[in-house]
């Protein structure tokens, strides 16, 4: 029986079409529409409820799934734990771009999150006894640095910060963050990284920065959709 069959969530409908074990999750549903169209073969769409497009095919002849996920630590939160714990996915690679702290990272570098610092409450709900270091499956995060390596892509592996505000009002909040070595600043990981801790899956975080938060350069968002192809073959080459 198909991982799927007869499943579906009040934001997941796949119709029976299957969800692959690994899958790549953008926040943007057009880079998840981007990346099936130029990456994946025999790729179907699983789902678009609330055009949240998410599609299932082929890379150099194994099955993977691409997902979009919406903006901010609740979106992931929803996103990645029905697709862990409906649909039994194992690997969850989140593609996003960031806003970088450190002058000596440019535009269009690549981020590994290794760890996440917060402003999220999200790990509130876990009860736990005490506090929990969100960070990527080093399985997935040592692999994603070899095949960088071995493509000659330039990454930053460490820490950066998954925040619930973008537009934040404290002007402060950046230079205190980067002092702690913080590398870039996005809105998702936490959610991402606790969601697979609690079931007990691997999660990885690849980001290319769109922007830079202490010099404001800026991409454009038709190459936020479209041509962060690098991080896209390093999480490609994870499955
Ligand atoms: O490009 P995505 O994956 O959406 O990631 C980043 O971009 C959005 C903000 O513009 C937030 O979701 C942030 O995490
Ligand atoms: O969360 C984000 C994403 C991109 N750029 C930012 O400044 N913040």
């Amino acid at each position: 029986m198909k991982n799927n069959e007869l499943k579906e969530t009040p934001h997941i409908k796949p119709n029976g079409v299957e969800i692959a074990e690994t899958i790549l999750l953008p926040g943007d549903p057009l880079r998840a529409k981007f990346i099936a169209e130029n990456f994946l073969e025999k790729h179907v769409l699983f789902n678009e409820v609330r055009g949240m497009l998410g599609y299932t095919g082929e890379y150099k002849g194994k099955k993977v799934s691409v997902m979009g996920t919406g903006m901010g630590t609740p979106s992931m939160a929803i996103y990645s734990w029905e697709l862990i714990n409906v649909f039994g996915v194992k690997n969850l690679i989140r593609i996003g771009s960031c806003g970088a702290m450190q002058n000596e990272i440019k535009l269009y570098d690549i981020i590994l999150a290794m760890g996440a610092a917060t402003n999220s409450n999200y790990a509130h709900q876990l009860n736990l006894p005490g506090q929990f270091p969100i960070t990527a499956s080093y399985e997935l995060l040592e692999k994603a640095k070899k095949i960088a390596d071995e493509k000659n892509y330039k990454v930053h592996v460490g820490n950066v910060l998954s925040s619930d505000v973008f537009y934040n009002a404290d002007e402060t909040a950046t230079e205190k963050w980067a002092k702690m070595g913080i590398l870039a600043e996005e809105m998702e990981t936490t959610s991402l990284y606790l969601n697979a801790a609690s079931a007990g899956v691997k999660a990885l975080t690849i980001l290319t920065v769109s922007d830079h938060m202490i010099t404001h350069e800026q991409t454009t968002q038709e190459e936020r959709q479209t041509s962060f192809t690098k991080m896209m073959e390093i999480a490609l080459d994870l499955v």
